[in-house]
C-alpha cells in the first residue's frame, strides 16, 4: 500500500460539511484501505486573493493500492460530486479541493500531478495538520516535518 497523504480545502457552501463528505467519499475508494488518519479542522485568511471567505483545511492519510493517475481521477471525481465548477477561477473561491500532497516517498512529474505538491513546503494551512497526524514524517527530499514546521509562519492558522 501507498501511504498518500492528501489536502482538502474549501471556503465555500459549508466548507466543514464539504470536508466530511470528501472523508466519507476517502473511505470509500476500492483499493484503499477504509480507516483512513485525519487530522484537526482549521480555518485560515486565504492565500492569495483576500476577497474571499476564509478557508477551512484539513489533511487526510489514506493507505491505497490505487496508482497516482487513478486516485487522481477518483479525487477530482469526488471534487465534481460535491459541486466543484471547474471554471473556478485559479486561486479564487471554492469548493472542495483535494490536493494529493505525498504519495509514500514518490516523486511524481505528469503534466497533471507534480507530488510532493508543489506548495505544500509555504503552507501552514498543510503542514500544521500534517503535523499533528505524522509528526515523524518526512518529504522524499528527506525534509522533516518537524522542519518546516518551524519555517512556515503560523498567521491566523486556527484549530477549530
Ligand atoms: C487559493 C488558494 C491558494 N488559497 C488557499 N488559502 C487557504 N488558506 N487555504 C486553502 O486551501 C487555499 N487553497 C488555494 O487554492
Amino acid at each position: 500500500y501507498y501511504k498518500v497523504y492528501l489536502g482538502l480545502g474549501a471556503n465555500l457552501n459549508d466548507p466543514v460539511n464539504q470536508i466530511n463528505q470528501a472523508v466519507t467519499a476517502l473511505k470509500a475508494l476500492s483499493n484503499t484501505k477504509n480507516e483512513i488518519l485525519v487530522s484537526s479542522f482549521y480555518t485560515s485568511k486565504p492565500m492569495g486573493p483576500q476577497d474571499q471567505p476564509d478557508y477551512v483545511n484539513a489533511v487526510a492519510c489514506i493507505e491505497t493500492k490505487l496508482e497516482p493517475l487513478v486516485l487522481l481521477a477518483q479525487t477530482q471525481k469526488i471534487e465534481l460530486d460535491l459541486g466543484r465548477v471547474r471554471k473556478d477561477e485559479r486561486w479564487g473561491p471554492r469548493t472542495l479541493d483535494i490536493d494529493i500532497l505525498l504519495y509514500g516517498d514518490l516523486v511524481i512529474d505528469y503534466p497533471n500531478l507534480k507530488v510532493p505538491h508543489y506548495g505544500m513546503k509555504l503552507r501552514e494551512f498543510v503542514i500544521y495538520p500534517l503535523l499533528e497526524i505524522a509528526p515523524e514524517l518526512y518529504l522524499p527530499d528527506q525534509t522533516t516535518i518537524k522542519t518546516l514546521s518551524e519555517t512556515v509562519s503560523l498567521n491566523g492558522l486556527t484549530k477549530i
